[in-house]
């Protein structure tokens, strides 16, 4: 049984250990696979393992041999579901993995927005505190969370863990979740009413047909101008172009992302030129302890699937 594992590194920047796959058969394990090899590598593989490399339409319709896709991840749009079915492959993804590590980000996102530890630390490294003339100073306002409220969009597993955190933050908790089923203690909003009346947006569903660029210049007018939009599921939720202008315009207060539209982003990435808009390299999910998770997951996924189990199958 061939097994392509075709972007490798970032899961296992060797800090980890394929050889779990050994005895599952000959494992071939490219770090990273550009749009032009994708194919070539995945014509003759039994099992393919993905993060974030896409596997389309032509490439699942070019793969004869195929039976099985493990995406590397909870997120799983980068596999063409319509095809995959069509074509009877399995596809399994890792849900769960990594709740606490994303959901503790999205927090570590907000804060920086509110307090900007970051540049303060690099204004004082510069400094800029043994020259100032008080015994402390702040380039940016403070912000205190408790009392505000805290408006989440997908409310599942990540979304309900960043609600835990925001609430122990003395947050309110609303959330927008097209499928979920009421959760006690936390309000159930319409996506309009969650937007006009959140201090802060979170977003945490999945990119979909639904969701893709659900942050556009229409939604973000109902936000309040003092809002602030975190996002660390996947960057297609938003228009770039409309959220750039809507920093700029003072529409919306702040935002912190960890995903981007294209990922690397783009250089003419509108974004970029926001002064009030915070940008880190899809890291949420890179702690070693989530990482060392979607390992196991994603062998178990494998084992299970080829016992004839249906455990984490997304297709
Ligand atoms: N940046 C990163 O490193 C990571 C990003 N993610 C992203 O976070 C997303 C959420 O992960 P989990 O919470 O674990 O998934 P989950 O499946 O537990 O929760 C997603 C929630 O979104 C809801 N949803 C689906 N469509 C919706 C819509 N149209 N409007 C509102 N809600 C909708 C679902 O009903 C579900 O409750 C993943 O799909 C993935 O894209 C996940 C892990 C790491
Ligand atoms: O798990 C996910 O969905 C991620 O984006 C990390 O790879």
């Amino acid at each position: 049984m061939k097994i392509v594992i075709l972007d490798g590194y970032t899961l296992n920047p060797e800090d980890l250990d394929w050889s779990i796959f050994d005895n599952m058969g000959e494992v071939i394990c490219y770090e990273r696979t550009s749009p032009e090899d994708i194919l070539a590598r995945s014509k003759d593989a039994d099992i393919i393992y993905t993060n974030k490399t896409p596997l389309n339409k032509e490439i699942l319709e070019n793969c004869p041999n195929l039976k099985f896709i493990g995406v590397l991840a909870t997120g799983y749009d980068v596999v063409d579901l319509v095809t995959a079915k069509k074509q009877k492959i399995a596809v399994c993804n890792v849900p769960g993995y990594g709740t606490q590590t994303v959901s503790q980000y999205a927090i570590a996102l907000l804060l920086e927005v509110c307090h900007h530890i970051g540049y303060h630390n690099k204004q004082v490294k510069n400094k800029e505190w043994s020259k100032n003339k008080d015994w402390c100073f702040w380039d940016y306002p403070m912000i205190e969370l408790a009392g505000k409220t805290m408006g989440i969009i997908g409310f599942g597993n990540i979304g309900k863990a960043t609600a835990n955190i925001a609430s122990a933050l003395g947050m309110n908790i609303v959330y927008y979740d097209e499928y979920a089923s009421a959760v006690e203690g936390s309000t159930s909003l319409s996506l309009d009413d969650l937007l006009s009346t959140s201090d802060v947006i979170a977003l945490h569903c999945p990119l979909t047909k639904t969701t893709h660029e659900l942050i556009n210049k229409e939604t973000l007018a109902k936000m309040k101008d003092s809002a602030i939009l975190i996002n660390n599921a996947r960057g297609k939720l938003i228009n770039e172009g409309d959220l750039a202008m809507a920093l700029q315009n003072g529409q919306l207060y702040a935002a912190a992302l960890d995903v981007t539209y294209e990922e690397p982003i783009a250089d003419d990435n509108p974004l970029l030129k926001c002064e009030n808009c915070l940008i880190t390299p899809h890291i949420s999910w890179a702690t070693k302890e989530a990482r060392s998770r979607i390992m196991e997951t994603s062998l178990t996924n494998l084992q299970d699937f080829l016992e004839g189990k249906a455990i984490n199958r997304v297709v």
